[in-house]
C-alpha cells in the first residue's frame, strides 16, 4: 500500500498563497495587495485584491500617487483588497472568520474587519507600520480584540504552469 504524500502545502501556505495569487490581479503599478477570508473550519469564503469599483475603468482612472490634486491620485478611487474580500462575500455571516492578507490593513479596512466579525488577521507585510493609518488600525483592532499575527514565511517556492 502506498503512503500519503508528505510535501503538501500547509493551511497557512494555502491561504496566504491564495492571497498572493489574488494580488496578482491588481492593476496598481506600485502596490498589489490580496486578501483571503477563511471560515473557522478552513473553508475559503472570499477573496479580494485592490482595484477600482465596478464601472470605473482601469484605463481611465488614475494610478498616480503624488499629484498635488488628490482627485488625480488613485487613493480616492481604489478599494482595498480587504474591503473587496468582505464585499465580495455573498454568503451569510463572516463572524469568527480569519483574514489572510499580504499587507497589514489600514484603519478603514480595520473598521470593516471589526464590524464584519472577523476575529483574526494573518498578514505578510507591514511596510506602512509607521503611518497614522496603520497605527490607528492597530489601536482599533486591539480595542476590539481582533488578533493579528505575522505570517511566517516557510521558504517554500511554488511555480505553476498556466
Ligand atoms: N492594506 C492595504 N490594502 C490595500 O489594498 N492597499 C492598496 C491601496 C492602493 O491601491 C495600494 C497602496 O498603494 P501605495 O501607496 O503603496 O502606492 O494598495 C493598501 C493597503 C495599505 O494599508
Ligand atoms: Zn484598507
Amino acid at each position: 500500500m502506498s503512503e500519503k504524500r508528505e510535501d503538501y502545502i500547509s493551511w497557512d501556505e494555502y491561504f496566504m498563497g491564495v492571497a498572493y495569487l489574488s494580488s496578482m490581479r491588481s492593476k496598481d503599478p506600485n502596490t498589489q495587495v490580496g486578501a483571503c477570508i477563511v471560515s473557522p473550519k478552513n473553508k475559503i469564503l472570499s477573496m479580494g485584491y485592490n482595484g477600482l469599483p465596478i464601472g470605473c475603468s482601469d484605463d481611465e482612472f488614475p494610478w498616480n500617487r503624488v499629484e498635488k490634486d488628490p482627485v488625480l491620485n488613485k487613493y480616492f478611487y481604489t478599494t482595498h483588497s480587504e474591503l473587496n474580500a468582505i464585499l465580495n462575500y455573498r454568503g451569510g455571516s463572516l463572524e469568527g472568520s480569519k483574514m489572510y492578507v499580504t499587507l497589514f490593513p489600514c484603519n478603514e479596512c480595520a473598521k470593516a474587519i471589526i464590524q464584519a466579525g472577523i476575529t483574526k488577521i494573518v498578514y505578510a507585510d507591514d511596510k506602512y507600520d509607521d503611518t497614522p493609518a496603520v497605527v490607528a488600525s492597530k489601536k482599533m483592532l486591539d480595542a476590539a480584540g481582533v488578533v493579528y499575527e505575522k505570517y511566517e514565511f516557510s521558504g517554500r517556492k511554488i511555480e505553476i504552469d498556466l
